[in-house]
Formats: structure tokens, C-alpha cells, sequence
């Protein structure tokens, strides 16, 4: 028989109200048990005595009954709403041990919501995704997903698919004078097409997997350039430390920043150079391989002298920043390497917001979701990576046994991303769509 779980759903710790969720045949015997009256109407909120096993007084407060397969998990869901206190939570963990019930393991309420169809994984990955979101643009993404978006794309390319493989396999099964002509062809299209998107859609800047985990910005420039200044000013904090002395920065320190509701990870580096000390040399590897990762890039200049280092790594996801001018007597450059340079001081603030608002744009343009629905996982994507390799191998022209399989293997790495169990769909398609089945 399948366990009864429980666990708190709200935060641990010391609060107004916490709540409890069990799930499994024994939930509702356990809320008599606990309240020692029936159960109450589904789905309503009832105040109730709770007592533990031995009958002490427990808590009071709310309980919901939300019977199989109506519920969360699609199992008999008990919640109750107590006072959210240690002892509370104590007491309550002991005398849900005493009735057999366990402590739930992370993420098993979506789990048995999956197993039990309640949902697909992309919607649990949603879930998940909500709970952690942290700024709006990832609050949002993880409600689309929520909403169905994702799933309905990768079942609507799925079904694509069988549809092309009903296709080869009348081809296959049937003889000759049953089969409407031209189907290979009309196969051989279909899969064409499929193929066209899912291209479009893994070539998407990897745009839902950034805003998942976040926009990776990395300071890098010479020693004394003002890039820990920089970071400080970003962070409003004094995060890294700042000295006269060239060469303070050895590690890489990271700062997260809601960027008009985009997530951003703001790296500082180690000033490049040939650094003679042994740890600056590591800091200076450190700072290059940082550079090389991060979605866009500072190149901090400490006033008019561009040193040729940081010169050579401008390209067209870096912002130019010229630091420091608060010490110019002349205007700063407008244009370095034919990019638009960022005048700022560090020091006064000033220009900083005009840098943080360029930054925005920047991030705004590379990654903005739009309306297509986005991968947000490597898992979606290795999916559908694996499905446009099955349709490359995929020769209309060639044996129809082969091609057929490879389609079925396109067909069952899509079925992934959703979760979908195989299902012998593809006779279906043939007799509605043909009636060759008499
Ligand atoms: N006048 C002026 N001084 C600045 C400005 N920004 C930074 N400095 C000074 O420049 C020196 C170096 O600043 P840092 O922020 O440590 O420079 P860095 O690029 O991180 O240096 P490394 O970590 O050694 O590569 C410090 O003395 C700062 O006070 C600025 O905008 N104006
Ligand atoms: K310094
Ligand atoms: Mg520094």
C-alpha cells in the first residue's frame, strides 16, 4: 500500500501560521484521529481541536479534506493550518509518527501529482521554478511554464511526429492500392518542417535556462581600473575590497542584483596582467576564463589610457566603461573599438545610472522572452537535441523500417520533456485518418 506522507509546505521556524500537508490513504483516518470527529465536507476549511496521540491537547486551528482523486497529489490530501511554533511542529511530527505516517522526501507531494497524473514535468519544473523565483521576469517565465506553454509546444511537435509516422507506417503495413498517394513525400515534409522548429527554438540564446539561473555580467580591465569600485557601486555595498595598490582582486566576487526584474550575477576579477606573484597570476586565469563564460562583459578603463588587454577583449557583448572621471580634465571617448563607452566615476556615482540602464537594454534585448514559450531547462533541451539528431538520420527515400524508427526515437525524446509514457498512438492516427481498419 502506498505510504502516507506529511511535511510542513510552509517555511520552518517561528510564524504566524503553519501549514501541514499529508497525502495517502491514511490522511483522513488521521484527521479523525487527530480531531476525534468525522471528516469534514471536502474541501472546506473546519476549525479544529487537534489532540496527539495520547490524547494532549495539540494546537487548534484549520483543517481542509480534500479526497482522492480531487487534490493536489490526486491521493486523499488532508491540510491543516496550526500555529507556526517549534513545539507545535514537535509534537505534531511525533504523533504523525505514531499513526504510521513518514516525513515526506523533497518534492514527493509533485511527485505522486506526476505519477498520478495530475501533472506533466514540466509543470512540476514550474512549480519549482516559482517557488524560487526571485524577480519578476523569472516569476513570470515560471508561470507560463506553469500554464502549460512548454508542454503544449512539445506535444504539439510530438504529435507532428506520429502524425508523420502514421504516415510510414501505412506506408509499411498496407499495400499499395489502400495507400492515398504521395504519403512518403507528405512524410518527408512534415518531418522537414518539425525539424525547421526546433531549431528555431534551441537557437533562442539559451534565453529560459539564463533567466532561470540567472544573467552572468563579469567586470574585467587592468589592475586599478576601479573594477571592485564598480562592483561596490552596483552592490551599494562595500562587497569587495578596494585598495590603491594594483592587484587586490585575486578571487571572483559575485553580487546578485534584480535588474528591472531580470536576475544578474555581476562578477569582479582580477585586473589583467602579466602578474609576477604566483596568486595573481591564478587571480588573472580566473578573471579570462570568467570572461570567456559570462553573458555580457564590462571592460573597465581607468580613464583615457585603454590598455590594449582589455582592448582585445571588446567584442558585441561587452559594454565599454570608462571610469574615473571625476579625475578628467577632457571628455571621455564617446566610442572604444566601435562600441559606445560608458562614462562613469565610481568614486561620485556619477554616470552610473545612465550604465545600469545601458545595461538593462542590453540584457533586455539578448534575452527578452517574448511570445515564443522557452526551453528553461538543459533537460528540455537535450530532449529536443536529441530528437532533431533522430530526424537528421531520418531518409524519407531510404528502408521504411528505418525511418520509421528513427521518427518513433524523435517522437520518444520529445515524449520526455512532458514526462508522456509511451502510448500506441500511431495505429490511431492511421484508422481515423485512412479507415483502413474494417
Ligand atoms: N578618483 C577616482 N578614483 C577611483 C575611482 N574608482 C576607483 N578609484 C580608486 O582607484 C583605486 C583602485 O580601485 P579598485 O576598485 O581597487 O580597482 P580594481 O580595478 O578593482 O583594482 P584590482 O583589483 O587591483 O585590479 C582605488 O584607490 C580607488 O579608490 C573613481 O571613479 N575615481
Ligand atoms: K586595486
Ligand atoms: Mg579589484
Amino acid at each position: 500500500m502506498t505510504e502516507t506522507i506529511y511535511a510542513l509546505a510552509s517555511a520552518a521556524g517561528r510564524a504566524g501560521v503553519a501549514v501541514y500537508r499529508l497525502s495517502g490513504p491514511m490522511a483522513g483516518p488521521t484527521l479523525s484521529r487527530l480531531t476525534g470527529k468525522a471528516l469534514p465536507k471536502p474541501r472546506q476549511a473546519v476549525r479544529v481541536r487537534i489532540n496527539d496521540v495520547d490524547g494532549d491537547h495539540l494546537d487548534d486551528g484549520l483543517a481542509l479534506w480534500f479526497p482522492a482523486p480531487a487534490s493536489y497529489t490526486g491521493e486523499d490530501v488532508v491540510e491543516l493550518h496550526l500555529h507556526g511554533g517549534r513545539a507545535v511542529a514537535q509534537g505534531l511530527a511525533e504523533a504523525m509518527g505514531g499513526l504510521g505516517l513518514r516525513p515526506a522526501e523533497p518534492g514527493e507531494f509533485s511527485r505522486r501529482a506526476f505519477l498520478n497524473g495530475k501533472m506533466d514535468l514540466t509543470k512540476a519544473e514550474a512549480i519549482a521554478d516559482l517557488v524560487d523565483a526571485e524577480t519578476k521576469a523569472q516569476r513570470r517565465q515560471a508561470l507560463r511554464q506553469m500554464d502549460g506553454e512548454l508542454a503544449r509546444l512539445a506535444e504539439g511537435w510530438r504529435a507532428a511526429l506520429v502524425g508523420a509516422l502514421a504516415h510510414l507506417e501505412a506506408v509499411i503495413d498496407f499495400s499499395d492500392e489502400e495507400i492515398p498517394d504521395g504519403l512518403l513525400v507528405q512524410a518527408g515534409d512534415e518531418v522537414a518542417r518539425l525539424a525547421a522548429s526546433l531549431n528555431a527554438h534551441l537557437a533562442d540564446g539559451q534565453r529560459g535556462e539564463r533567466l532561470r539561473d540567472g544573467i552572468h555580467i563579469a567586470i574585467i580591465g587592468a589592475p586599478n581600473a576601479g573594477k571592485s569600485s564598480l562592483l561596490n557601486r552596483l552592490a551599494g555595498r562595500d562587497a569587495a575590497i578596494v585598495s590603491a595598490q594594483a592587484g587586490t582582486t585575486r578571487d571572483i566576487i559575485e553580487i546578485h542584483l534584480d535588474l528591472d526584474g531580470w536576475p544578474v550575477v555581476v562578477a569582479d576579477t582580477a585586473g589583467l596582467r602579466d602578474a609576477a606573484c604566483e596568486i595573481e597570476a591564478e587571480g588573472v586565469r580566473r578573471a579570462l576564463a570568467r570572461a570567456e563564460a559570462a553573458d555580457l562583459r564590462l571592460a573597465v578603463f581607468g580613464g583615457t589610457i585603454l590598455d590594449a588587454a582589455t582592448l582585445d577583449m571588446i567584442d558585441d557583448a561587452t559594454l565599454v566603461v570608462i571610469n574615473k572621471t571625476d579625475t578628467m580634465t577632457g571628455p571621455p571617448p564617446e566610442r572604444v573599438r566601435d562600441r559606445p563607452a560608458w562614462a562613469v566615476s565610481a568614486k561620485t556615482g556619477a554616470g552610473l545610472d545612465q550604465l545600469l540602464a545601458a545595461i538593462g537594454t542590453e540584457v533586455e534585448n539578448r534575452f527578452a522572452i517574448g511570445t515564443a514559450p522557452v526551453l528553461t531547462r538543459a533537460r528540455h533541451r537535450a530532449a529536443v537535441e536529441d530528437c532533431l539528431a533522430a530526424l537528421r538520420r531520418f531518409d524519407p527515400a531510404g528502408e521504411p523500417e528505418l525511418a520509421a524508427e528513427d521518427l518513433r526515437l524523435g517522437a520518444r525524446a520529445l515524449g520526455r520533456i512532458t514526462g508522456r509514457v509511451e502510448v500506441d498512438e500511431v495505429l490511431d492516427v492511421i484508422f481515423h485518418e485512412f479507415c483502413i481498419g474494417k
